[in-house]
C-alpha cells in the first residue's frame, strides 16, 4: 500500500514538475472555488432562521454588528438573497477560470511528454531507435499518454476535492463538532476499507495496458501484412487474433469500470448512513435547532462528494500508474537512445574524401551478445567516386553504408571526412549531404510533390520536374491522373514498386547530396531501365560520391570500384575506365 502511494506520488510530482508556477494561479482559483461554495452554505443558516422564526431568531456571533438586526423578515430575506446571488455569480465566474486553467494544464501535461517522446525520438541514435518497437511507441503516444491524461484530470480533480473536503469539514465543526467528528471519523473509516482496493486498480491498469498493446501489435501486423495475408488468403488469422485481442481488453476495461461503479455505490451508501446518524444524534441527543441540522446535513451532503471523488480519484489514478510508468521509461529509454553530442553542432558540413581506419562496428542482439556488423574496416573513397558494395546476404553491407552516412558509429577505429573525424557532434552536419535511398522506400500517403519537396523548403517545381526526368520518372508523371498532384497511397501502394524507387531516387537528388548512398535502391527497375538512370545520375555536375550496394552485375558494371564485403571485412577491386569521372561535388 506505502509502496503504491509512493509511485502515485511519483505521478504527482511529474505532473507538479510540469505545471511548475502554473499550478499556482489553478490552486489560489480551486481555493476561492471551495471558499465561495462555502459562504454559499453558509447563508443557508441566515436564510432557514429567517423564514422559520423571524430574522431576531439569527444565531449570531457575539461582537459581530448583525446586518439583518431591525429589518422586517421580508427585507432581510432580500438581502441575504442578494448576497446569495452575489456569491453566486462570483463562483460561477471563478470556477469556469478554474476549470480552463486546469484543463490547459491536463492537456499541456499530454501534449508536452507527445513532443518530449516526439524530439527524444528524432535526436536518438539509430541502433536505439531499431529495438524501441513501433507498437510500444504508438501504444505510448496514443493510449497510455491518454491515460496519462485522464490521470492528470483525476489528481487536479482530487485536489479540488480536497480542498472543498477541507473547507466543509471547518464548516461541520463550526456547527457542530461532536457531530462533525463523528461524520468524518465515520468516512475516513469508510475511505479506508475502500482504498485497500486501489490495489486492484492498479492491477486492472496493467491489464488494460498490456492488452492495448496487444491491440496495437495486432493492428500493425494487420496493415502491414494485409497484402501478404490476401495473397495466400489467411487474412481471417489476422482477424481472428485481432478480434481475440480487442475482447480481452474490452473485457479487463468492463471489469475495472465494474469496479468503479460498485465502488460509487457502497460510497453513496456509506454517505446516506452517516447523514442519518448525524440527523439522530442531533436531534434526539444534542437537541441541535433545525436550521442548524439542515444546514449541517447540506455541508455532509456536500462533503460526500468531494470525498467520492477524491476516493475515485484515488483509483483512477492508480489504474493510470500503469500508463504514466510505461511513458516514463520510453522518455528513459530515449535519454540513454540520445545522441552524444559534446559540444555545440558544426554548422559547416564537412567535404572531402571519406576515410575509414580499421573500423569496428558490431551489433548487439536483446541479450548484449556481439553479432554481425564489420570487423576491421580500412577504406578511402574520394569526392564523386563511384562504389559498388557486393557481397553475401549478412556480409554487412548495410552496416558499413550506415557507418558511412553517420548513423552508426564505429566502436573502434575512426571514420574521418576531408580530414575532420566524423564524431556525434559533427555526423547531423555530415548526415545533411547524404542522401540514402532504400530498396523498400518510404513513401507518404500524399502527393508526388508532397513526397519530393519534403526533403528541403527551396525545392521548386522546376527542381522536381528535372530530378524526375533524370530517373526516368517523366513518362509516370504524363500518366497519373492529377501528375505531381497525385495521391501515391500509402507507402506508394498505388504505383509499382520500380515507380516507387524512381521517385525515391528523384526525391534523393533533389538534396543536391555530396554522398548518395543507393541500398538496392534501383533493384526493382528493369535492367536496361536502370542503366539509363544511373547513367544520367552518373553524368550529374558536380557529381556526388555513389555508393551503390547491388547484388546485380549490369548494376555494379557502371561503378569505378567494386568493394567486397565477406563476413564484415572488405577487399577493393579498382575497375580502370568504367565511367568517366565528372567534377566531383
Ligand atoms: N540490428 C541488428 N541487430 C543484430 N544483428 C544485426 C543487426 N543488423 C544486422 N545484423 C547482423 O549483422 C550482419 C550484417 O548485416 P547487414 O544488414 O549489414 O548485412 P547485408 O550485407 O546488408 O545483408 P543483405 O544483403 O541481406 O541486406 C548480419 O549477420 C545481420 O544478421
Amino acid at each position: 500500500m506505502i509502496q503504491l502511494l509512493a509511485r502515485c506520488a511519483a505521478f504527482a510530482r511529474g505532473v507538479a514538475d510540469y505545471a511548475g508556477r502554473r499550478a499556482i494561479g489553478a490552486t489560489v482559483f480551486v481555493a476561492l472555488g471551495a471558499l465561495l461554495e462555502g459562504f454559499g452554505i453558509v447563508l443557508l443558516i441566515p436564510l432557514l432562521a429567517t423564514l422559520m422564526n423571524g430574522s431576531d431568531a439569527l444565531p449570531w456571533p457575539d461582537g459581530l454588528p448583525n446586518p439583518l438586526t431591525g429589518l422586517e423578515p421580508g427585507q432581510s430575506l432580500a438581502l441575504i438573497l442578494l448576497a446569495f446571488a452575489v456569491i453566486m455569480v462570483l463562483r460561477l465566474a471563478v470556477l469556469w477560470r478554474r476549470d480552463t486553467l486546469l484543463a490547459a494544464l491536463q492537456i499541456g501535461f499530454v501534449e508536452s511528454h507527445r513532443r518530449m517522446i516526439a524530439r527524444g525520438l528524432a535526436a536518438a541514435r539509430w541502433e536505439s531507435l531499431t529495438r524501441l518497437g513501433h507498437a510500444r511507441v504508438t501504444h505510448i503516444l496514443s493510449a497510455d499518454i491518454q491515460r496519462c491524461g485522464a490521470g492528470v484530470h483525476f489528481l487536479m480533480q482530487g485536489s479540488v476535492a480536497l480542498f472543498m473536503l477541507s473547507i466543509q469539514i471547518v464548516l461541520a465543526f463550526l456547527l457542530s463538532p461532536p457531530l462533525a467528528a463523528l461524520a468524518v471519523g465515520l468516512m475516513a473509516l469508510g475511505a479506508l476499507l475502500l482504498s485497500l482496493l486501489l490495489k486492484r486498480a492498479l492491477g486492472a491498469g496493467t491489464q488494460v495496458s498490456q492488452s492495448n498493446m496487444a491491440v496495437m501489435t495486432s493492428l500493425g501486423r494487420f496493415l502491414g501484412g494485409m497484402k501478404m495475408a490476401m495473397s495466400q488468403n489467411l487474412q481471417g488469422r489476422f482477424v481472428a487474433g485481432f478480434e481475440r485481442d480487442l475482447a480481452t481488453s474490452a473485457e479487463r476495461q468492463i471489469t475495472f469500470m465494474g469496479q468503479q461503479t460498485l465502488m460509487r455505490g457502497v460510497w453513496a451508501l456509506l454517505g446516506a448512513g452517516v447523514g442519518a446518524a448525524v440527523l439522530l444524534i442531533g436531534y434526539a441527543v444534542l437537541g441541535l435547532s433545525a436550521p442548524v441540522l439542515i444546514a449541517l446535513l447540506l455541508v455532509l451532503a456536500r462533503i460526500s462528494g468531494p470525498a467520492a471523488t477524491l476516493q475515485n480519484g484515488l483509483q483512477q489514478i492508480a489504474y493510470s500508474l500503469p500508463a504514466w510508468e510505461a511513458l516514463k521509461s520510453l522518455e528513459h529509454d530515449l535519454g540513454h537512445a540520445r545522441a552524444e553530442q559534446s559540444g555545440p553542432v558544426s554548422v559547416t558540413p564537412p567535404t572531402g574524401t571519406v576515410v575509414l581506419d580499421t573500423v569496428v562496428y558490431r551489433h548487439r542482439t536483446d541479450d548484449g551478445e556481439a553479432s554481425g556488423g564489420v570487423h576491421g574496416i580500412s577504406l578511402k573513397i574520394e569526392p564523386g567516386e563511384i562504389i559498388g558494395l557486393s557481397g553475401a546476404s549478412g556480409a554487412g553491407k548495410t552496416t558499413l553504408a550506415d557507418i558511412l552516412a553517420g548513423l552508426l558509429s564505429p566502436q573502434s577505429g575512426t571514420v574521418s571526412i576531408g580530414g575532420r573525424a566524423l564524431t556525434a557532434d559533427l555526423a547531423p552536419a555530415w548526415r545533411d549531404r547524404v542522401a540514402y535511398v532504400a530498396q523498400d522506400p518510404v513513401l507518404f500517403n500524399d502527393t508526388v510533390r508532397a513526397n519530393l519537396s519534403w526533403v528541403g523548403s527551396d525545392i521548386d517545381e522546376a527542381a522536381i520536374r528535372h530530378a524526375l526526368s533524370l530517373v526516368g520518372a517523366d513518362p509516370l508523371i504524363a500518366r497519373l491522373p492529377q501528375g505531381l498532384d497525385t495521391v501515391v497511397g500509402e507507402n506508394g501502394a498505388l504505383i509499382s514498386g520500380g515507380e516507387r524507387q524512381r521517385l525515391a531516387l528523384a526525391r534523393a537528388i533533389l538534396r543536391r547530396p555530396s554522398l548518395m548512398i543507393l541500398d538496392e535502391a534501383t533493384s526493382a527497375i528493369d535492367v536496361a531501365g536502370e542503366r539509363a538512370v544511373l547513367l544520367r545520375l552518373l553524368e550529374q555536375t558536380p557529381r556526388p560520391t555513389i555508393v551503390m550496394i547491388a547484388h546485380r552485375a549490369e548494376t555494379l558494371s557502371l561503378c569505378e570500384r567494386i568493394v567486397t564485403v565477406i563476413e564484415g571485412r572488405v577487399t577493393s577491386d579498382r575497375r580502370e575506365g568504367t565511367v568517366p569521372l565528372g567534377s566531383a561535388a
